[in-house]
């Protein structure tokens, strides 16, 4: 499976051929779970392959994309890493729930309420129409912590089996992981979701464009810069 770092390489790529550039099929993946968990590291590891050095509570949602190759296809894996705070997030959730492809719930092994609220945040996917029909996936984060863990393997297994879900536990800060995405997997944090990517791509093929604009009303979101190369695009909300 080749990967490639941006859409720009790609795009180059496309030039150089005589055929008609082929659509390149986006699959949204958006990625929720109490504030603190991890989603930001999770979803950069996954997108620029690497744990960020500094992170700040995420504002309204930023989406991440990567570009991978798989059985010769090239998909654009978005991921859209939604605030968990609650101030931050009411106001723009109606925007990320739309047109979802795939959904990964997130908590913090060493914080057993983060765990506790799993149960909220399934709800609120239900509540806008994203149910076991959608692809759904359980990632237990912070796994380096083990000194710390507060939510053992069998009670969240259970829990990922009730709600058939596949469970996996992984840190995005693996020691590996610094600087190279190919180097040191087994932390999963690669393997997971491009599960969800083979997942979809063996599913009825689905194209979605990029993310709408303003579309009036009390919200009002502002496109972001790119922050220095590792995909990341900012969606805030300025009445948060
Ligand atoms: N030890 C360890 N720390 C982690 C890991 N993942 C994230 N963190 C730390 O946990 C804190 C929160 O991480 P974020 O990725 O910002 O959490 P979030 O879920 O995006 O939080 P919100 O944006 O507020 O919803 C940061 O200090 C990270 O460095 C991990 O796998 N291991």
């Amino acid at each position: 499976m080749a990967e490639s770092g941006s859409s720009a390489e790609f795009s180059s790529s496309l030039t150089s051929s005589s055929l008609p550039p082929p659509r390149t099929r986006i699959f949204k993946i958006i990625v929720i779970g109490d504030s603190g968990v991890g989603k930001t590291c999770l979803t950069y590891r996954f997108c620029a392959g690497k744990f960020p050095e500094k992170t700040e509570a995420t504002i309204g949602v930023d989406f991440r994309e990567r570009l991978v190759e798989i059985d010769g296809e090239n998909i654009k894996i978005q991921l859209w890493d939604t605030a968990g705070q609650e101030r931050f997030r009411k106001s723009m959730v109606q925007h990320y729930y739309r047109n979802v492809h795939a959904v990964v719930f997130v908590y913090d092994i060493t914080n057993a309420a983060s765990f506790h609220s799993l149960p909220a945040w399934i709800e609120e996917c239900k509540q806008h129409a994203l149910g076991t029909e959608v692809p759904r996936i359980l990632v237990g984060n912070k796994c380096d912590l083990q000194d710390s863990v507060q939510v053992n393997t069998d009670l969240a297994q259970q829990f990922a089996d009730a709600h058939s879900m596949p469970l996996f536990e992984t840190s995005a800060k693996n020691p590996n992981s610094q600087g190279d995405r190919n180097y040191g997997n087994s932390d999963h944090v690669e393997a997971i979701f491009m599960t969800v990517a083979h997942k979809l791509k063996s599913q009825k093929p689905l194209v979605l464009s990029q993310p709408p604009e303003a579309s009036g009303g009390t919200i009002n979101l502002n496109r972001g810069q790119d922050d220095g190369g590792d995909g990341t695009r900012s969606w805030g909300c300025t009445s948060c």
